[in-house]
């Protein structure tokens, strides 16, 4: 039994608190408002994020950062990535806890992955840093429904410790020392899954859908490489899998967001009807900073920042893409 601080009280903070609380440990998740610590704590539910899901009574709910990563030899962090370093640069992280990031993002301006991010506000080595990433909708791992998942860390001692942490039986986390590509498999395909929900919503079906995942993996791949991520790690579950599970399903905020902005909703409109984070919004245009930087093609990329923007019309995001030079199918 470990000690784990779950720093962060939304959707995926909330359903990981929950996944390690099933495997009993002692867990506080750390909200910034009083009152989800109330609800948490007296009325064991978080109904901001899970409306009739029963939390554990073992699971505590503590506003004080400090408090809540008291003895815990685990710290994971389930803030959105662009509040990620704010809110670090305020906590102390004990420089013995394993601290891991669950956030799917790069960071606007810097173009950092999040364990670097991390590195650089805590000083922590990277031996001491895991990313938790796969295809984990919030809502079916909190119903206990099947999921496997990645743990990545350049130390694979602490990437075992974090699989063996959050192992259920209906969770599944493997290993994988390629960080770079776990990282950039969970930022990149909430891109993607913008422009999935775009063509969704104005009426495309699964050909369209089909072909912008595919095309999708081919430049998550490109930049990837470019980067220097193991490609293989992209058709695992930090790549495809991840990418197809959020593509698909009506659960995924990204695809969601994606499906009104189809509908003819605009981006304000959207981003202002939830307290919840689709990181794809902000993160396509670090995306396709680290696009440029690498000199690395990613037009699909591209043309959803420019719809976010507001200078592409989502109507003309799929025709902008098929006028696009002919050219022969490869990554
Ligand atoms: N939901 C999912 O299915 C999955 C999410 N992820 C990733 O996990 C990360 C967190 O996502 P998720 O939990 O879903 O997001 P939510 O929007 O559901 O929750 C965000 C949490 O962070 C807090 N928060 C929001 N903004 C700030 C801020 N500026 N400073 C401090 N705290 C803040 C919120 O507090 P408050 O409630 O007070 O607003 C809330 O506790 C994202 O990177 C996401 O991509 C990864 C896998 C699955
Ligand atoms: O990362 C996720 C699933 O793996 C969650 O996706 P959304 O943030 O789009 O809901």
């Amino acid at each position: 039994m470990s000690t784990v601080a779950v720093m962060g009280s939304g959707s995926w903070g909330t359903a990981m608190a929950l996944t390690l609380s099933d495997n009993d440990h002692r867990v506080t998740i750390r909200a910034r408002r009083a009152e989800v610590c109330d609800k948490i704590n007296n009325d064991h539910r978080n109904p901001d994020y899970f409306t009739d899901l029963e939390l554990p009574p073992s699971l505590r709910a503590e506003r004080d950062p400090q408090i809540a990563m008291q003895d815990a030899e685990f710290v994971v962090l389930a803030v959105p990535s662009q509040s990620l370093r704010e809110t670090l640069s305020q906590w102390q992280i004990s420089d013995q806890a394993v601290i891991v990031s669950l956030a799917k993002g790069i960071e606007l301006g810097s173009g950092l992955r999040m364990s670097q991010v991390i590195m650089e506000v805590t000083g922590a080595g990277p031996e001491r840093i895991a990313v938790l990433t796969g295809p984990n909708l919030s809502h079916e791992i909190a119903r206990r429904q099947p999921a496997a998942a990645v743990v990545a860390s350049v130390r694979e001692e602490t990437a075992i410790a974090v699989q063996q942490l959050f192992h259920t039986a209906t969770f599944r986390p493997y290993t994988n020392t390629d960080v770079i590509g776990c990282e950039l498999g969970g930022a990149t395909k909430n891109v993607i899954a913008l422009a999935v929900g775009m063509a969704a919503g104005m009426g495309y079906g699964a050909n369209a859908t089909a072909s912008l995942i595919t095309r999708g993996l081919a430049e998550i791949i490109r930049l990837g490489e470019a980067m220097g991520a193991d490609p293989h790690t992209f058709s695992g579950l930090a790549g495809i899998g991840d990418l197809v599970a959020t593509c698909s399903s009506p659960l995924s905020r990204n695809r969601t967001f994606g499906e009104e902005l189809g509908r003819g909703r605009t981006v304000a409109e959207i981003a202002g009807s939830t307290r919840q984070v689709a990181e794809g919004v902000k993160s396509c245009f670090s995306i396709k900073a680290l696009a440029e930087k690498h000199h690395v093609e990613m037009p699909i990329t591209y043309a959803v920042c420019a719809v976010i923007e507001g200078s592409l019309d989502p109507r003309s995001l799929v025709q902008a893409l098929l006028a696009r030079a002919p050219k022969p199918e490869r990554y």
